[in-house]
């Protein structure tokens, strides 16, 4: 007894720190695979896909279809800034002071309208169609000024693109930027303003000006460190689940995912690392078949892709050159970013006797794994932090905030 917990203890140190997850993958293992794993694999990951099927209780986990419905990832805007509150005309009224003089207010200034990243909205459906500022205060009597508008924030997600028409107006893709969406209108003048020399009694005031009016498109391109990008049913979703906290949906029908899913796989020290998952691709998909690209710009901003091959298939390899031509086609120079090949499914015979035919014609390694037994999910994880570590390095040599999630 004694010694099957210090192997529990010892394998669950192992994975500490590499893996989140790793207490709930020791959890589900009897002490006999469990002294049996570790002894013939330190670092391996067994029925991952048990533990990761366990959902959250009391939370209400929401369908492919029905969530997207809630995932929106781009939304027209009118924006209408607060208008100005109006000037006051009057004069100084008391007792036994005749020529009192103007003493009418400014009216206040219109409340701007401000888009802001906000790390909690993952989607651009809390963002309604239209929003109107709040408007300043009329000026008083008594040279009081009128209160001016409130500011309106608008939340939205980290990687919202704002443009106007089709110039590109702003790019909100890191925590905490902001972008003033439209200005609310000046407050009007009340007549003491107008008080001169040649008029000592002026009844003039202004009134308000209206707050600026914009038509917006939000476009929201995820950010994530890496993308996956596959074939459909070539695992991409399992194996999400697999490394993350992420809960896609996994079905045997191709076009299981609707909607890119972001999931996030801790390292050591805090480090986490986003991995996108998004629909999968097919040969053609840029001129509109399968799901078309539109969703591609969801990993457009990846800093690194990891290419799911599904090695049952004949000829996987095949499987490559159409993902890399499919991205070329959606913007050039995409399918040039660092990326991985992942062979997937390794623990069906067939696919295992295809992997050294791939290898060979791709002329680079591949990791090959197996999402849904965990097999060799090391290396996968492993190979990340690279690529991760890699990208760190290269924005901070170039002056630049490296991703951070
Ligand atoms: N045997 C085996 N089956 C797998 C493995 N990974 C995924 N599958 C199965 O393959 C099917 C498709 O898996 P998904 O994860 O939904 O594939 P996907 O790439 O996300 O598919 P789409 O969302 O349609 O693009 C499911 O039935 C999975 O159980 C694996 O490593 N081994
Ligand atoms: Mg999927």
């Amino acid at each position: 007894m004694v010694s099957t917990r210090l192997v529990l203890a010892r394998t669950c140190t192992v994975f500490e720190g590499v893996l989140k997850w790793a207490p709930s993958t020791c959890a589900v293992l009897r002490p006999s695979q469990l002294l049996l794993q570790a002894s013939c694999r330190l670092l391996s990951v067994g029925i991952i896909d048990h533990a990761k099927h366990r959902e959250p209780s009391g939370k209400k986990v929401l369908s492919e279809k029905k969530l997207k419905r809630h995932f929106v990832d781009h939304r027209r805007v009118l924006v209408r800034g607060g208008s100005g509150g109006s000037g006051m005309s009057c004069f100084h009224s008391e007792p036994r002071k005749e020529f009192g003089g103007p003493d009418g207010g400014d009216g206040g200034n219109g409340g701007h309208i401000i888009l802001r990243v906000d790390q909690q909205v993952k989607s651009l459906s809390s963002v309604l169609s239209q929003y109107q500022g709040f408007s300043g205060e009329d000026g008083g009597s008594k040279n009081c000024s009128g209160r001016g508008g409130a500011t309106l924030y608008v939340q939205v997600p980290m990687g919202t693109l704002v443009k106007e028409g089709d110039k590109i107006v702003a790019d909100l893709s890191n925590l905490g930027d902001e972008y003033v969406a439209a200005l609310g209108g000046a407050g009007g003048k009340g007549n003491r303003f107008f008080l001169a020399n040649d008029n000592r009694a002026p009844v003039t005031c202004t009134p308000g000006q209206p707050g600026q009016e914009r038509v917006l498109y939000l476009e929201l391109k995820t950010m994530a460190h890496a993308g996956m990008v596959g074939f459909p049913n070539a695992g991409k979703s399992s194996l999400l689940r697999a490394i993350s906290n992420a809960k896609p949906a996994v079905a045997s029908y191709p076009f299981t995912t609707l909607n890119p899913h972001v999931g996030i796989v801790h390292y050591e020290g805090h480090q986490q690392v986003a991995v996108a998952d998004i629909p999968g691709i097919i040969r053609g998909a840029h001129q509109n078949k399968g799901l078309g690209l539109s969703f591609l710009r969801h990993i457009e901003r990846c800093r690194f892709f990891l290419f799911v091959v599904d090695l049952t298939l004949p000829e996987p390899w095949t499987q490559v050159d159409d993902l890399k031509y499919e991205l070329e086609k959606f913007e050039e120079g995409l399918s040039e970013r660092p990326h991985v090949i992942i062979a997937n499914k390794i623990d069906l015979p067939q696919a295992r006797a295809r992997l050294p035919q791939l290898q060979a014609r791709l002329g680079q390694e591949a990791i090959a794994l197996s999402a849904l037994t965990g097999e060799n999910l090391e290396q996968l994880l492993l190979h990340l932090k690279e690529l991760h570590d890699a990208h760190i390095e290269a924005e901070l040599e170039q002056g630049r905030q490296p991703l951070r999630w």
